[in-house]
């Protein structure tokens, strides 16, 4: 069974369909692409993976749960966590409480725990501190961890917002055009650093992404969108050298 199971998804905003009976199934540790021209319905797609739209019809089934028409915040506690297509971080938080705010979902203490500053209070609090360090060195990023989040360059923000989505502990981790705006070195690093998540946590990754040299480079299997509908699905090569393809998406 796959790890993310979607069948016939479909949201219409006013008359225009902008998914299409949707469907898409990934395996566990598989890093996917999603790709497609612009408005072709990607990032809606992750709006309805996560919650922020419910669907008008289809099924969402998350390791053998179904998830659909569940709130963004269950659905986060689920198993999927994303990353934005304009970097979303708390900007004037630290490094470290970015990833902290991640972490939230499973480390807890009471309101009154926390208000009274109770011992529970400072045991979890040093247990999220320890915890949050060893996410941020995994990226290379401890040695920033009081820097101010808008602070570090652009690239390492990309990190953090990796890593932050991380800290939720998912199933599936949703990257939106994650090399957008980046230089080719920072999106060769970025390339490495995507291999490095999905191999040191066994992470299955779905990716939007424009920059075909990253697709064609870590994406295993491609599903291409075209006006809201699934044009094609398959081995990252045979996508991208179908004939199809190329017509409605590389315009050559
Ligand atoms: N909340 C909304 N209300 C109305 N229309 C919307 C809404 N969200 C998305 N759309 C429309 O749905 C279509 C698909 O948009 P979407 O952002 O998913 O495309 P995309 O493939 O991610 O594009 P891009 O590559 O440019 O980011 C577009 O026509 C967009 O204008």
């Amino acid at each position: 069974m796959a790890l993310l199971e979607v069948k016939n998804l479909s949201i219409s905003f006013g008359g225009l369909k902008a998914v299409d009976g949707f469907h898409i199934d990934i395996e566990k540790g598989q890093l996917y692409g999603l790709i497609g021209p612009n408005g072709a319905g990607k990032t809606t797609v992750f709006n309805l993976l996560t919650g922020v739209y419910k669907p008008n019809a289809g099924s969402i089934v998350l390791d053998g749960k179904n998830i659909t028409g569940r709130s963004n915040i269950q659905i986060n506690q689920d198993g999927v966590a994303r990353t934005f297509q304009n970097i979303r971080l708390f900007k004037d938080m630290s490094v470290l409480d970015n990833v902290k705010a991640g972490l939230h979902n499973h480390y807890r203490y009471s309101a009154v725990e926390g208000i009274f500053r109770l011992p529970r209070y400072f045991k979890v609090e040093r247990e999220m501190d320890q915890e949050a360090l060893r996410l941020l060195d995994v990226f290379g990023l401890a040695d920033e961890c009081d820097f101010k989040a808008s602070n570090l360059p652009y690239g390492k923000q990309r990190k953090l917002e990796i890593a932050r989505a991380l800290a939720t502990q998912p199933k599936l981790l949703l990257l939106d055009e994650p090399a957008a705006g980046m230089n080719p070195n920072e999106t060769a690093e970025l390339m490495d650093t995507i291999r490095f998540v999905r191999d040191t946590f066994d992470m299955t990754i779905l990716l939007i992404e424009h920059d075909m040299k990253l697709v064609s480079g870590i994406c295993e299997k491609l599903t291409v969108l075209n006006f809201g509908q699934v044009l094609k699905e398959g081995p990252t090569s045979d996508v991208l050298h179908d004939p199809e393809v190329v017509k409605a998406y590389l315009g050559e």
